[in-house]
């Protein structure tokens, strides 16, 4: 790069384009298009149905001027010394998909902060399509968001960058509440390779629910409950503190669309839990800062995309052979679902569904019943019949489940939460007939607004209209997080063996003096993430998309055992669609064996492959390039 070179920022006047030097002959290859090709995309770009994430772009600036508050420039930086502004950084404290976590301190607010670092050139090249790629780079000049030639690997980062501003935009509106990790600042500079993203920290980090025997008390948990903690008051405090915090971000219009035990972080100085990672979440289009006529219809799309974590996914989300309903009506539901998984894992130390592959995953999320799981314990069956209801209009909502909580039909004084009194919840008194009465209660039908609120009900009326939407054809990815829910993966395995970092040690806990800012531990970090997570990482933010069903498609196949499959222990050529012979009554829950994507030979035929009825069709390329298209555009 020369000198004069500079890297796009998240405040685009602080790398104008003038400076910008676009064009790589390197890498502009791999992405250019026939000319012919090129002015047939433009014209056709004109007419693309709109998405919830091309809105968003179209209004970037918006988003922009919203977290310009919270955007500082990089003015000093140290390697030798470890220090980025007032920031001096100290021991890693994790890393995800697309960035890394470090604890520092800050000499200003003289605490302990989190800085999240985000590469802006994505570490992963398959986290973009290069048909996403190339179809992002023909929209921006069809909006005239860029007039010169561009690479692909600086449309890929224009990309990411968007992807932060949109994770920061949400992270900025919602800094009001004890149970959301709050933002402080970013950090950015037309200098920077990555961008810097400083939040409160939580010493205990993320929420851990694995463990060698299935009534082991974690240390972690005995710090946040510290007196008498047990499996179910544990559990009770997580549900009490995630419940106070998507209360919350129901009432800013924010769907997260990932909750899980590795997006909780636990502060042992609040002795509360937090929710964190806010890449995939959603605002209602009344929540945000402008207006398309189109959002509404895109809105509802989205909501219908499969984003989040399999083993967390709601099922009206895994109808993936049919093709012909808007199975979500109402976004705020899956936040509910995932929770109930969450507090699943917690109560019975596996997953309530886990099959050897997504699709096995998703069908057992749909068929697999829990009923026999119930045991009058009031905590337990509100999670199993209320959360975890498979019928959505029957799953308790956010409003009602914060009212059960904190206050009960029948105790409008209480001043504690009634569910987590330190009375056995086998107790018979009124909390007792007050849950079965729950329980048993039928759902009533009715759209998510329930806030007293009546300017929200109003406006959250809006966006649980019954349309219907064409599920199949818009379901734009299989999560980025696909292969890290599975359960050996890194972010149980890390919870179970990393200590947390505690602030106390903070000054003991520096890097060490070969560790170093620069791209040698972020190569560590993302080895250790990829072989974690395996290679087929993709996005589950709205404005990303990459899946891993699309790579294997592309290559016919999933990720390939030579001979023997060491995952199912059986040879490639014997495997035939995962859900043959599974029935409700022969399907294992909670199967707790070492899991990672099984091999899936040959999935061209993937309608056949999740639905064995329909195993006649027989996929044409032709198919699989307009499902290819749709995945990578929302566009068919
Ligand atoms: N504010 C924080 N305080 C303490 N630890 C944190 C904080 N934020 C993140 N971490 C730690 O860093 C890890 C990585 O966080 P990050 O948000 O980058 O990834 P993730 O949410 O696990 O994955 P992804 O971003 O890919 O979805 C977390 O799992 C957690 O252990």
């Amino acid at each position: 790069m020369s000198p004069q070179q500079v890297i796009p920022t998240l405040i685009p006047e602080w790398a104008p384009l003038s400076q910008q030097s676009y064009k790589r002959e390197d890498d502009l290859e791999s992405l250019s298009t026939p000319t012919s090709q090129t002015s047939s995309l433009d014209s056709s770009f004109s007419q693309l149905k709109p998405t919830y994430s091309s809105i968003v772009g179209d209004n970037i600036d918006i988003i922009v001027d919203k977290i310009r508050p919270f955007v500082r420039k990089i003015t000093a930086s140290e390697q030798g010394k470890k220090t980025i502004n007032q920031y001096t950084l100290g021991a890693s404290a994790g890393s995800g998909q697309f960035g890394y976590v470090r604890k520092a301190y800050s000499s200003t607010l003289d605490e302990v902060v989190a800085v999240k670092i985000i590469p802006k050139k994505p570490w992963n090249a398959q986290q973009y399509s290069v048909n996403q790629v190339m179809r992002q780079i023909q929209l921006w000049k069809s909006r005239g968001r860029i007039t010169a030639n561009i690479s692909g690997n600086e449309a890929m980062r224009l990309m990411n960058i968007d992807k932060c501003r949109w994770e920061i935009y949400a992270a900025s509106k919602l800094r009001d509440n004890a149970h959301i990790i709050q933002l402080i600042e970013c950090l950015d500079s037309p200098f920077s390779e990555s961008i810097w993203i400083v939040s409160k920290w939580c010493n205990l980090g993320q929420l851990q629910w694995r463990r060698d025997n299935d009534e082991d008390i974690l240390p972690q948990w005995k710090r946040v409950v510290t007196s008498n903690c047990s499996i179910s008051k544990f559990t009770g405090k997580i549900l009490e503190d995630i419940t106070k915090g998507l209360q919350y971000l129901y009432s800013e219009g924010c769907i997260h669309r990932d909750i899980k035990p590795s997006n909780i972080l636990l502060d042992e100085n609040e002795k509360v839990a937090k929710l964190s990672d806010f890449g995939s979440c959603v605002f209602i289009p009344q929540s945000l800062p402008f207006n398309d006529s189109n959002l509404e219809d895109c809105f509802k799309r989205e909501l219908n995309k499969i984003v989040g974590t399999p083993a967390f996914i709601a099922p009206e989300l895994c109808h993936l052979g049919n093709s012909k309903r808007d199975f979500v009506t109402d976004g705020f539901k899956l936040d509910i679902w995932s929770l109930g998984v969450t507090l699943y894992c917690l109560l019975y130390n596996e997953l309530p569904f886990s099959g050897d592959n997504e699709f096995e995953t998703y069908h057992k999320i749909m068929e697999v019943s829990l009923d026999y799981k119930l045991t009058g314990d009031n905590l337990n069956d509100l999670v199993i019949k209320r959360l975890l209801r498979k019928d959505v209009s029957l799953r308790i909502d956010i409003n009602d489940l914060a009212k059960t909580l904190l206050y009960g039909e029948y105790s409008e004084n209480c001043d504690r939460p009634l569910l987590f009194n330190a009375k056995p919840m086998t107790n018979e008194g009124p909390v007792k007939r007050f849950f079965d009465r729950l329980l048993t209660r039928k759902g009533k039908k009715k759209a998510s607004g329930k806030l007293k609120d009546k300017t929200f009900e109003a406006t959250n009326s809006k966006v649980t209209p019954s349309t219907h939407i064409d599920t199949y054809q818009d379901r734009e990815a299989f999560s980025t997080t696909v292969l890290r829910s599975s359960p050996d993966s890194s972010d149980y395995c890390s919870s179970l063996e990393e200590e947390p970092v505690h602030v106390t040690n903070f000054l003991d806990t520096f890097c060490g003096s070969n560790e170093s800012l620069n791209s040698s531990k972020v190569d560590n970090d993302r080895r250790n993430t990829e072989t974690k997570s395996g290679k087929s990482d993709s996005s589950t933010s709205p404005l990303k998309i990459p899946t891993p069903i699309k790579d294997m498609i592309r290559l016919k196949s999933s990720p390939k055992e030579t001979g023997k499959n060491h995952y199912t222990g059986r040879s490639p050529d014997s495997v035939t669609s995962p859900l043959k012979g599974s029935t409700k009554e022969n399907c294992t829950v909670g199967n707790r064996r070492s899991k990672k994507l099984a091999h899936s030979g040959n999935i061209l035929n993937f309608k056949a492959y999740i639905n064995p009825v329909d195993s006649d069709t027989r996929e044409t390329v032709e198919d699989v390039r307009t499902y290819l298209n749709f995945a990578d555009s929302g566009q068919v």
